[in-house]
């Protein structure tokens, strides 16, 4: 339990900090909106490859109804799966009850709720309202408490809704607050469709830093308007210190219609590399893992970096 809290980090004499978590969402958030099936080899292999980078976290897949996202009803049998690496931790997303036993009879060992700061996302999303929801990730949390399982929240919409378009920074500030208030060990701060800026990520989190420590935050920036590296920028110029990523840049979610993939985890290792931020992660052997899943969904890479190199055989 102990291993997913964290220092707060020493910032660089730039202000930086030394060390950014990188969280991999790829084999989740990544394969959620893929239209084919992923055959469950496929998924394992991939999460195998990933745990041998040098990643600290990597989220494997979902407990939700597979009538709702039929592309993760293989739940169980990749958690089981997978070979797991010491020191790497394999969260799994369980939006109630069941789904958080669900998980855990299949091995988990960390879960991840995920609310969001719309209601009309909320309601397409998992089917409540965010009073609701909170009650529901209560539940979740107090039974995660007992078993001395750790729970990351997630709050969706932070910068913008498909739904309902605008989302004042107060109302992510609001959330975010219960779930940590609640007992979430970190809370994800989700550009769901990609469409901040730096300007909106800056105002957004000067309201949540108000109410939760900075080293209890993350981001997660989604790329559709090719803001996610300058938004990540400036939630590190803050102080934040862990960032959601996904291999290849894949992803997108199911309930939010026209998103794209999130930030690639190359580029974001590559750019925190020339910061000299360590992250512990090798970009080469992500890069690789990025080949193996666009070969397999027989798609091209979204990582510009992983891109580049291919075409010039170097990474810098
Ligand atoms: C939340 C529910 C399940 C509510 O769905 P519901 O229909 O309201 O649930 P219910 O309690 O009324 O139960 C209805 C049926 O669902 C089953 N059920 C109930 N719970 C579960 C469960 N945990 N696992 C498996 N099955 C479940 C339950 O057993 C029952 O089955 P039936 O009797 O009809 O056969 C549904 O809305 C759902 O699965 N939604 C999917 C949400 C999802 O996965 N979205 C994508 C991930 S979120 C995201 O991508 C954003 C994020 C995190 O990346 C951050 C960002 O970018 O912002």
């Amino acid at each position: 339990l102990a291993s997913v809290y964290r220092e707060v980090p020493e910032p660089q004499a730039s202000g930086l900090p030394e060390y950014i978590k990188i969280v991999e969402v790829g084999p989740r958030d990544g394969l959620q909106n893929e239209k084919v099936i992923v055959p469950t080899d496929t998924k394992i292999e991939l999460i195998n490859q990933l745990s041998k980078t040098g990643l600290p976290a990597i989220e494997v897949t979902s407990f939700v109804s597979s009538k709702w996202v039929p592309q993760m009803a293989d739940h169980k049998e990749v958690m089981r799966g997978i070979e797991r690496h010491p020191g790497v931790q394999y969260p799994v997303l369980t939006p109630n009850l069941q789904g958080f036993h669900s998980a855990i009879a299949a091995g988990a060992t960390e879960v991840s709720v995920f609310g969001a700061a719309s209601e009309s996302f909320s309601k397409m999303n998992i089917n409540c309202s965010i009073e609701e929801s909170i009650e529901r990730f209560e539940e979740v949390i107090k039974s995660a408490r007992n078993m001395n399982i750790p729970v990351r929240g997630y709050v969706s919409c932070a910068l913008g809704c498909p739904y309902e378009g605008n989302v004042v920074p107060d109302k992510v500030a609001e959330v975010s607050k219960r779930l940590y208030s609640m007992g979430c060990y970190e809370i994800s701060l989700g550009d769901t469709i990609g469409v901040g800026t730096p300007g909106s990520m800056k105002k957004m989190l000067e309201a949540v830093m108000k109410e939760i420590p900075l080293s209890a935050l993350a981001v997660h920036c989604h790329d559709t308007y090719g803001q996610a590296l300058a938004n990540i920028l400036t939630a590190i110029q803050m102080g934040v210190a862990v960032v959601d990523s996904s291999v290849a840049g894949l992803g997108g979610c199911p309930y939010a219609k026209g998103a794209t993939g999130n930030v690639a985890t190359e580029d974001v290792i590559y750019m925190l590399n020339g910061l000299g931020i360590n992250t512990g992660v090798n970009l080469c052997a992500v890069m690789e893992a990025g080949n193996f899943i666009c070969t397999a969904l027989n798609k091209k890479t979204n990582s510009k970096v992983a891109q580049a190199s291919f075409r010039t055989g170097t990474t810098n």
